[in-house]
This record gives C-alpha cells, structure tokens and sequence, in this order.
C-alpha cells in the first residue's frame, strides 16, 4: 500500500516514467504558472508536482505540431506504423509500472489500471497496422477526357482534451489513429490524473517517434487550454472525451473555425434482464457492466430493468455479488473497488441514492459511508426505482446498482430509450426474436447482448444523440483524422 511517506517512484522498476514535466516539441518543459499537485485519492496525499504551462505555452506547443506534422505526413503508412508498434512494445513492456502510476493517480484497483493500460496499447497496435490500409479510390469519369481518384489525406494538428477516469486509454484511443493518419498530437490531460499521459510522452521519445509528433501539454486551467484548441487556426481537429455539458461547451467554441471534432461524451446505460435469461451470467455482467473503475465510466450500467418473474430471484444473486466486492487503496492486493475520484463525486451518488429513498426507493445492500472514510463508498443495490427518480435520467458514476422492475419488452424498451443520451445499452436474453428486436430497438451506439463489457479496439465506440459524435476504434476510427480529396484530370 502507498503511503504518505512512500516515494511513489519506489515502487517502479523505471522510475523515469514519472516525470512531471510537460513533453513539448521534443523538449521537457516546465511551466510558466508553477506546478499543481496531483493527489492519490485513495490516500489524498500528494504525489507529484506537475509542471502548469501557460496558455503561450500550449500556443508553442501547437506551433511545433504544426511544423512537425508536415513532415510526419511525407511517411509512407509502413513507416509511421513501424514506429507506432515500437510505442506499443514499450507500452507493454512497461505495462506494470503505467498501471502502477495509473492506480496511483486515478484510484482504481492494480489489475484493472494495467488491464487500461493494455486495452490503451491495443489501439496503437491495431492503429500501427491500420496505417497502412488508408486506400483512395478511381472512379470512372464522367466525361470521356476526364480521370477521377479519390485520395486520403491527414487534416493536420489534432489537439485532444480527455477525463480523468480512463487516464491513459483515452488519449491512446485518440492519438494512436491520428498519428497513424499523418497527423501531429497535442494532448491535455485532465488536471486529476496527467500523470499517465506524461509517462505515454515518455515512451513516445524512446519510441522514436519525431518531436512535435506527441505532445502532452499539463495545464490547470482546463477551459484557456480549450479555448487556445479552439481558436488557434494551427488546429484542425478537436478531439474530446468527457461530460455532454463540456462537450457542448467545446463544440460552440470549435464552430468559429468549423472544427472538425470527434465527442465521447456522457452515457445513461440501460441494462434489461428478460425473463428468459441465464440469470448468473446476466448477475456476472451487471456486477462488471457496473462496478468497474467504480461505477466511474461512461459505458457503465446507469439503470438495471429486470422483469416481474425474475426480479426477486436477480436481485438476491446481485446483492450477494455485490457483498463480496472488496473496497481498499487499489494498490493493495485482492481489492476490487477503489476510492471515487472526489469529494464532489461522492455527493453526487449519495444524492441520487437519497432521491431514490426519498421517492419510495429501498437499500437492499450498502448505502452507507464506507469505514475507510474519504471517498470510499459501499457498493449499493437500491429496489423499487422509477424513472421518476433523479438516477433514471442523470449519469451517477459511481457504484450504485438501481433495480427497476418491468413487465412487458415495449415498456422497457420505451424506459430505456427515455433519455437524452444514447452511448451504450445492454440486455440478457435468449429468445431469438426477441433478441433482434430489442437490440434494433434500443437508440444507443453500442449495444451488448449477453455480455456487460462490449470495449475493444476493433469495434467502433462511440454514441448517438446527446452521447457524442464519431467513432474510435475499429477501421473506423482513422477516418476521423482524415480528409478527403476529389481529383478530376483532364486528359
Ligand atoms: N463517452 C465517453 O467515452 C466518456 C464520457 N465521460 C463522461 O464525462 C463525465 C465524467 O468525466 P469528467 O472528467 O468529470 O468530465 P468533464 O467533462 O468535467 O471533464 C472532461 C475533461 O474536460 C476538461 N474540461 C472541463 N471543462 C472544460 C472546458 N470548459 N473547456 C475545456 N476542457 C474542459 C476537464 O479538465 P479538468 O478535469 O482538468 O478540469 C477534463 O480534462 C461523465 O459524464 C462521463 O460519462 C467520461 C469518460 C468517457
Ligand atoms: O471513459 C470511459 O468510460 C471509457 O470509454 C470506457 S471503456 O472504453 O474503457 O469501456
């Protein structure tokens, strides 16, 4: 276990990879405003000082990408790949020691911080490839004297702006595509967790990928940072993960220049057992679907619907699950639920499960402060939800499991679509048509069937309505970071 005296580069076998400086066209840099912390918040000591660029800074920072993306684009796919699989050797090579400072800052459990840390690495290595496969295409004129191709070319600077709780994937989930793309990343991690994206800058620099390619700019002041991203015609390409409310900040500042953006935003997952389900494997994915990182993700089951002549039965297979979670500083071995990221996180769970009492609602496990203190919570199972009740339209994150009961697949289908959101939506059944039906019903981006975890790198993530717009991963993901150009020739 970290604690307040335990330097945290003691427990890393490269101690190198915690730097605090920010990696600024090729150069280590410190920061014009001083440094902030950066707090373990299982333990709220502090264990870094980040170095606070200024605004300038970061208006440096995309003047370099900019300068370094012209040549990075004279690459062929082959070469940027072969350097882009080199940054994935190292990421896993150094895999335990990222997990170990992404626990450190972020809070969850060791085994899932490197779990991050591999699913992160999987878009360079698929990206590394997909580098290669950025086709044009001949059309057949239509003139006689006329020739028609369509090339592929990288729209240029990308800058990214990602959130605390997936704080290394969510930059590799944006930069691998991009610089495969021939584009130049400049990434702002969020204050709370800048950590993982720094040790990432490290790796980049041994990878050999060139100066001004990457960079990892740390700032404290969240919204001058969005806005030099936005107003800096250096930038071409706004890439965000992280609430729908920023998101729509970001997306009217970005409309000045006709930004193109890619938003990953807020979810409100649904998670339907039917009747007909195999009710262990639905309680196995719930427990996944819902407590990883803590409830604190936006894919994470939001609100669990299960039918009348299963609930009872469902809801006692879950409140056992959920007993045997283990809550504690995830760097210590066998726990499975770490700390909430803040104070402010916690309010918020405890006030969505206050509403949910209030209204009519009951505690079936948990509900309380845990022993540890700070920002531990016990994991809680709540009965008797309604969609009039605050968790059945606000996202939690956090870990609150709120059972709802339905009768018949038209209600449900019509209480899962009642929201403004629509990232990730799931449901355990195994009547064939029924299956169909509900997965073509349900106004999500993603949808799981029989399973609570659908993220992967070949598969295209992301929302419809209010949760976002594009994809990341899969062969779809590169194109968010190209353009396209229409040649007619004369012949
Ligand atoms: N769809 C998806 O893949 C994901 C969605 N989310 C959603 O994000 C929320 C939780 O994450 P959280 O980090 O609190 O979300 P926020 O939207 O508050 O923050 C996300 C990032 O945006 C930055 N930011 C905040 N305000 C501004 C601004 N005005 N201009 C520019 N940048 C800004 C934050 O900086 P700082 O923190 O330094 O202030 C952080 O780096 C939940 O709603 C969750 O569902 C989260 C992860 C993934
Ligand atoms: O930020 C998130 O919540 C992630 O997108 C979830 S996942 O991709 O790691 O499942």
């Amino acid at each position: 276990m970290l604690d307040q005296t335990t330097d945290l580069k003691s427990m890393l076998n490269d101690p190198s990879l915690l730097e605090t400086r920010a990696y600024v066209d090729g150069t280590w840099m410190d920061g014009d405003e001083g440094t902030f912390e950066v707090t373990n918040p299982a333990r709220g000591d502090v264990i870094a000082h980040v170095q606070d660029l200024s605004r300038a800074q970061v208006a440096q920072a995309i003047a370099g990408a900019q300068a370094a993306q012209k040549d990075w684009a004279t690459w062929t796919g082959k070469e940027r790949g072969a350097v882009l699989r080199k940054w994935f050797d190292l990421m896993m090579e150094h895999q335990d020691d990222l997990g170990v400072i992404l626990t450190a800052e972020q809070g969850k459990p060791l085994a899932e911080a490197k779990g991050e840390v591999g699913y992160g690495a999987s878009f360079v290595e698929f990206f590394a490839e997909e580098a290669k496969r950025i086709y044009g295409e001949t059309i057949p004129g239509h003139q006689r004297d006329k020739r028609i191709t369509v090339i592929k070319q990288p729209i240029g600077v990308a800058a990214s702006i990602t959130p605390w709780n997936f704080p290394n994937a969510m930059i590799a989930r944006k930069a691998a595509p991009a610089l495969a793309a021939g584009c130049a990343f400049v990434a702002r991690p969020a204050e709370l967790t800048p950590l993982s994206a720094i040790a990432m800058g490290v790796l980049a620099e041994r990878a050999g990928i060139p100066a001004g390619v990457f960079q990892v700019v740390t700032t404290s002041n969240a919204s001058e940072t969005g806005k030099e991203f936005c107003e800096n015609p250096g930038v071409r390409k706004l890439t965000f993960t992280g609430s729908t409310a920023v998101g729509r900040i970001l997306l009217k500042q970005a409309a000045d220049q006709v930004m193109k953006c890619s938003m990953e935003l807020g979810g409100n997952a649904p998670f339907i057992v039917f009747d007909d389900a195999d009710l262990d494997a639905a309680v196995e994915g719930a427990m996944i679907c819902k407590f990883r990182n803590a409830g604190q993700t936006c894919v994470c089951a939001n609100r669990i619907y299960v039918q009348a002549g299963v609930y009872d039965a469902f809801a006692a297979k879950l409140k056992a699950a959920v007993e045997d979670l283990k809550v504690g500083d995830g760097l210590e071995d066998g726990v499975t639920t770490g700390p909430l990221i803040t104070d402010k996180a916690v309010e918020k769970v405890q006030d969505h499960l206050a509403d949910v009492v209030e209204n009519g609602g009951a505690i079936l496990t948990g509900g309380k402060p845990h022993d540890l203190g700070g920002t531990f919570l016990q994991p809680t199972v709540v009965t008797g939800v309604t969609q009039e009740m605050k968790v059945a339209h606000e996202e939690t994150f956090g870990p609150l499991a709120p059972l709802f009961k339905f009768e018949d697949v038209d209600d449900v289908i019509a209480m899962a679509n009642d929201t403004i959101f629509g990232l990730a939506a799931y449901f355990y059944a195994n009547d064939l048509s029924r299956v169909h039906k509900v997965a073509e019903a349900l106004e999500y981006g993603m949808v799981g069937v029989n399973t609570g975890i659908i993220s992967t790198e070949v598969a295209p993530f992301g929302g419809v309505k209010q949760s976002g717009l594009g994809r990341e991963g899969s062969h779809h993901g590169i194109e968010e970071f190209l353009e396209m150009k229409y040649i007619c020739m004369s012949v």
